[in-house]
């Protein structure tokens, strides 16, 4: 394709088209580019931006060699204490110099460290990642990611409906992008394998979620508190411990809410004060009675149209001045890189339902539901999870 005539500048260009339009034309002249990197003062600019480019190119290749640590046992032998190549091997199941390769590989990356007399340790990404039991789940999890996007044309090109690994998985997503009665809901026993082993990876990642909105947002000012979509009930656990008077409600699917039930039915401090509740939240009215519905995880899932009903439904469930506090991953997050568009971007477009939101498009779709205000509360690390505020 002939790029020249695109990068002309156009006459009716705004200011900061023509400027980003001029600026492409120079990035792309390989003239520049030599030349920018010889002249002292630029140098460091293309290094840094050259050292961006080869992430971006080999970022793939990165996130296996976490993945082969975390698969082969490596974060955890090091978490327990240095240890030579030898022991790393024999944890691992790998010859000497695969082990060699990948340790190597894995300190270029702040994931391990090398120690003198050949030793190795924890090295800081490492360290921050080994006492995260939710992303290291989330990095075996990506398998499925990882083989959905081996073709990404392909898969951008093909029917959202068609069945991917990550829409087996996630059982409730084609249902929900169809306008099917998800699976579950009646109870069907083949179903409960898929609901246990999504719920078991819920479950995992809850707790670096719950910790950002606890922090964020003051649930003892509320009676009640009913989370909608709640899986197994971590969530309810950590805001029933950090807020000891509150009363619990869970609504789920009817396979999940059993889990829930194991789980919390014989904690003594949440058991007295739950009420579990089976349903579907795109099909069924949501239970009444709480000054507080929690959606953790559950809007990004949905294409526009169900998310816009389930936000009308929870409008409907509360009373006059009632709350809904919205918490997950929001595209555009302040510090949040690329995890928004990039990767949950693709990350749902895989799963075959469901967007990352920027909180002006969730605040736009709670007006539409009838909320009449909304606000933005800002966590400490927006990279988890955002959090969204609406009054009816
Ligand atoms: C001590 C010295 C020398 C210096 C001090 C300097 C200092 C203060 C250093 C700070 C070190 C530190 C404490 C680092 C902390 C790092 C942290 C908190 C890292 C956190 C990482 C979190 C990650 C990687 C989270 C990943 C989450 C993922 C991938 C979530 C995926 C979720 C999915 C797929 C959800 C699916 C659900 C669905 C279907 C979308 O609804
Ligand atoms: C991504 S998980 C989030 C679970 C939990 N809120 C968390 O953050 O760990 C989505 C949850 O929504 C539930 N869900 C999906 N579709 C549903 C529906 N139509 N009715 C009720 N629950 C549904 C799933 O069973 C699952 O527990």
């Amino acid at each position: 394709m002939d790029m020249s005539n695109r990068l002309d500048l156009p006459q009716r260009a705004g200011l900061k088209e023509r400027w980003i339009i001029w600026r492409n034309r120079l990035l792309t002249n390989p003239r520049f580019q030599s030349w920018s990197a010889a002249f002292p003062l630029t140098r460091p600019i293309v290094r840094s931006r050259a050292r961006r480019a080869f992430d971006l190119v080999a970022g793939f290749a990165y996130a296996q060699v976490l993945a082969a640590c975390v698969e082969g046992g490596l974060l955890d032998l090091l978490a327990e204490g240095p240890c030579d190549t030898l022991t790393a091997a024999n944890r691992a199941g790998l010859g000497l110099a695969a082990t060699e390769r990948l340790l190597r590989a894995a300190a270029s990356l702040g994931i391990a460290e090398s120690l003198p007399g050949g030793r190795w340790t924890l090295g800081m990404d490492g360290a921050a990642l080994q006492c995260n039991p939710g992303a290291r789940a989330m990095i075996r999890h990506h398998a499925l990611l990882y083989a959905d996007l081996a073709d990404p044309l392909a898969l951008l090109r093909a029917d959202r409906k068609e069945p991917t690994a990550l829409s087996d998985f996630w059982t409730y997503a084609r249902a929900s992008a169809t306008g099917a009665v998800p699976p579950g809901k009646q109870g069907d026993a083949d179903n409960e394998p898929a609901a246990a082993a999504y719920s078991a990876l819920m479950a995992a990642s809850q707790a670096m979620v719950s910790e950002q909105l606890i922090a964020a947002y003051k649930f003892s000012k509320h009676k009640a508190m009913l989370d909608v979509g709640g899986g197994t009930g971590a969530f309810v656990r950590a805001v029933g411990n950090a807020a000891p008077a509150l009363r619990l409600g869970l609504f789920d699917l009817p396979d999940v809410v059993a889990g829930a039930e194991a789980s919390l039915g014989r904690d003594a401090l949440i058991a007295p004060r739950l009420a579990l509740h089976k349903g579907s939240f795109l099909h069924d009215p949501l239970p009444t009675g709480f000054d507080l519905i929690t959606l953790v995880r559950i809007l990004h899932d949905h294409d526009d149209e169900p998310a816009l009903r389930l936000l009308r439904a929870v409008r409907a469930a509360l009373p006059p001045g009632g709350t809904l506090l919205i918490g997950e991953p929001m595209a555009g997050a302040a510090g949040g890189g690329a995890m928004g568009d990039a990767y949950f971007g693709l990350y749902l477009w895989a799963m075959g339902s469901g967007r990352p939101r920027r909180p002006a498009e969730l605040g736009a779709m709670l007006r539409s539901a009838g909320f009449s205000s909304w606000h933005e509360v800002s966590t400490h690390l927006p990279l988890v999870c955002g959090a969204i505020v609406a009054r009816v």
